[in-house]
């Protein structure tokens, strides 16, 4: 049904999984670009964007409380119409696998689809107002007597840098099982600079090769440097970090002098959670390239 109508896009939720220690207006860039590709393909609706913080049990070294860095992105979000916040991964006592945080929304859409069509089953008169928000759609009057549309769930994308799908590389870090989930079932969209390797990186594992038209791939362009690293960097140093973030958060790590360098030795020695999560697993060792 949805797929015959070719005035249908697919609808897409874009989700970003990171440290955000803290969010940067890289973080913020990278939802406009995907946003701007996938609406230039003409075959894609990004009805949200949502930006999903790790939670502490992490242990990445640097990295601070997730009430701070949940906060930040809140502030940093304010203005945006369409990209928020999600604070579930972050509320995990545990670290959560990134597949386990893309099916968690994919579940949540799911079933604030079936509200959705529980509602369109009230009465017409109930309807008006959301028969309203889609003008000049001339439905044909067969469609009416149709079983009731069903509107497809919209997809859950993940959304990284170049750094994250390559780290798809890492010995232990990712499960093969959890990155062919991935880009099997939802997608990847991955910003990556001119001249970067990623087409290589896609071409030399066969499982991304083989889902290679569900990872997407959007040239930056206007490169833009910016990490948290180099934030907490110049935080350390006492330098300004004006016009790198969204000023509500360099105001916000200032009151609460969130970056010095004792955070930075949080977790200093500590093994990373995946790693320390998947190192006892064997099969892990048969990584991305075989
Ligand atoms: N300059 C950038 N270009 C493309 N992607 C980026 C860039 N900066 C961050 N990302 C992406 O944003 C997501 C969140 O990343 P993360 O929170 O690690 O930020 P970061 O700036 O890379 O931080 P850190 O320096 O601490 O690693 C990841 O998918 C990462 O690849
Ligand atoms: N196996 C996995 O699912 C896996 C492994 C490593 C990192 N991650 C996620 O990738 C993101 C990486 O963020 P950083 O680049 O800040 O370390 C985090 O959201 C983390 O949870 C997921
Ligand atoms: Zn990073």
């Amino acid at each position: 049904m949805a797929m015959e109508d070719p005035d249908r896009k697919t609808e897409v939720v874009l989700l970003a999984c990171g440290s955000f220690n803290p969010i940067t207006n890289m973080h913020l860039r990278l939802f406009e670009l995907a946003k701007d590709y996938f609406h230039e393909t003409g075959k894609y609706k990004v009805i949200k964007g949502i930006i999903s913080p790790v939670g502490d049990a992490y242990k990445k070294k640097g990295l601070i409380s997730a009430n701070h860095r949940v906060t930040m992105a809140k502030l940093a979000t304010k203005n945006s119409d369409w990209v928020e916040v999600d604070d579930w991964e972050s509320c995990q006592s545990e670290w959560l696998e990134t597949l386990k945080v893309l099916r968690y929304h994919h579940q949540k859409l799911l079933s604030a689809d079936v509200t959705n069509s529980l509602q369109d089953a009230v009465p017409v008169t109930k309807l008006g107002r959301k028969r309203k928000q889609q003008p000049n759609r001339h439905e044909p009057i067969k469609k009416k007597n149709q079983s009731p549309v069903v509107k497809s769930v919209p997809q859950v994308k993940l959304l990284c840098g170049s750094d994250m799908l390559e780290s798809f590389g890492i010995p232990n870090l990712w499960k093969l099982e959890d990155i062919t989930e991935i880009v099997e079932k939802h997608g990847l969209v991955c910003i990556s600079r001119a001249g970067n390797n990623v087409q290589k990186f896609i071409y030399e594992s066969d499982i991304l090769w083989k889902h290679k038209n569900n990872i997407h791939l959007v040239e930056e362009w206007i490169t833009n440097d910016i990490s948290s690293t180099k934030i907490r960097r110049a935080l350390r140093r006492g330098q300004s970090i004006r016009y790198l973030v969204p000023d509500v958060v360099r105001a916000y790590i200032e009151k609460n002098e969130l970056y010095s360098p004792e955070s930075e030795d949080r977790n200093a020695g500590v093994v990373l959670a995946p790693l320390q999560k998947h190192a006892s697993d064997s099969k892990n060792s048969q990584a991305l390239n075989n």
